[in-house]
C-alpha cells in the first residue's frame, strides 16, 4: 500500500510535507479575494473554511460558492471543512446538517478533500467516508483541542481510530500548555506513524507548537497550513516563508 494519498497529482505524505493554505471569509467576495491570494503562493493544497461563511446553511449558495473556488484555484486540489464551533470553529451546526453539507461538497464535483471530525460520532464519520470514497474525494478525519494537549497515547489512540474508520488521512490538532506538550505531540505522532500506512497531519498550537508546524518531514507529519492572508488557527506561518524552512530543512535531512 502506498504511503501517500494522490490527489490531482499531489503525493501527500511522500517527500516534503505539503502546504494547505487555508480561505477564510464572510461573503462570497472575501472568500474568493481570500482564494486568489491563496493561489498566488502556489500551495500545494487549499482548505475553504466554509465554517464562517454567513451563507453556509444554504447549499446552493455554498455550491456556488465551490464553482468559484474551483474557477480560481484551478488544479490546486481544494479541501472542504467545516469546522464546528466545538472544535475551533465559528459556528454549530447539527448533526443532520453537518451530514448533508459534507455530502453536498463531497457529491458536487467540485472538492477533492472533506473534513469530518472523529467526535461527530463513529457511525458519521464511517458514512461520510462511504459517500465521499463514492464521489472519488478523500477523507482527512479530524480532532482538535484548543484548551490543552492530551496523554500521547490517548492523541496516537485517536489517529489509529480515524485510520480504522476508513479516512484516508487522520489529522489532530492540540494546544500546548507547556513546552514539554510539544514533545507529547511529536511523540504521539511517531508512535502513530508506526502503526498506520499513509499519511498523518498533526500540529501543537500556537508559538510554543510552531516547531511542530515546520518539523513534519522529520517526525511524520504530512501537511502543515500555513497563511496567505487571515490564519486559520494560532501558530500558523505565511506560507512563503513556511515554504522556504520546509525546503532548508528537505535539502539538509536528503
Ligand atoms: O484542522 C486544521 C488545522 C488547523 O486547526 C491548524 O491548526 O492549522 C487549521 C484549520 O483550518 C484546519 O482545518
Amino acid at each position: 500500500m502506498a504511503d501517500y494519498i494522490e490527489v490531482r497529482g499531489v503525493k501527500i505524505g511522500a517527500g516534503i510535507p505539503k502546504i494547505c493554505v487555508p480561505v477564510v471569509g464572510t461573503t462570497e467576495a472575501e472568500i474568493k479575494a481570500a482564494a486568489e491570494a491563496a493561489e498566488a503562493v502556489k500551495p500545494d493544497v487549499v482548505e475553504w473554511r466554509a465554517d464562517w461563511f454567513l451563507d453556509v446553511e444554504d447549499e446552493d449558495k455554498v455550491c456556488a460558492v465551490l464553482k468559484e473556488l474551483r474557477k480560481i484555484l484551478g488544479e490546486i486540489p481544494l479541501l472542504f471543512t467545516f469546522r464546528t464551533k466545538g472544535e475551533g470553529g465559528e459556528r454549530a451546526l447539527d448533526k443532520e446538517a453537518y451530514v448533508r453539507l459534507n455530502q453536498r461538497a463531497a457529491e458536487s464535483g467540485l472538492v477533492d478533500l472533506i473534513d469530518a471530525e472523529l467526535f461527530t460520532g463513529e457511525d458519521t464519520l464511517k458514512e461520510l467516508v462511504v459517500c465521499a470514497h463514492a464521489a472519488g474525494v478523500k477523507v482527512i478525519a479530524s480532532n482538535h483541542d484548543f484548551k490543552k494537549t492530551p496523554e500521547q497515547e490517548v492523541i496516537t489512540e485517536r489517529l489509529l481510530r480515524m485510520k480504522a474508520l476508513g479516512a484516508d488521512i487522520p489529522k489532530i490538532a492540540v494546544m500546548p500548555e507547556k513546552k514539554a506538550d510539544v514533545l507529547t505531540l511529536l511523540l504521539a505522532t511517531v508512535k502513530a506513524k508506526e502503526e498506520i500506512s499513509g499519511p498523518i497531519i498533526t500540529m501543537s498550537m500556537a508559538g510554543t507548537g510552531l516547531i511542530s508546524r515546520i518539523s513534519g518531514e522529520a517526525f511524520g507529519s504530512a501537511l502543515t497550513f500555513g497563511t496567505a492572508g487571515k490564519a486559520s488557527a494560532p501558530g500558523q506561518m505565511d506560507a512563503k516563508e513556511l515554504r522556504q524552512v520546509l525546503t532548508l530543512l528537505h535539502e539538509n535531512m536528503a
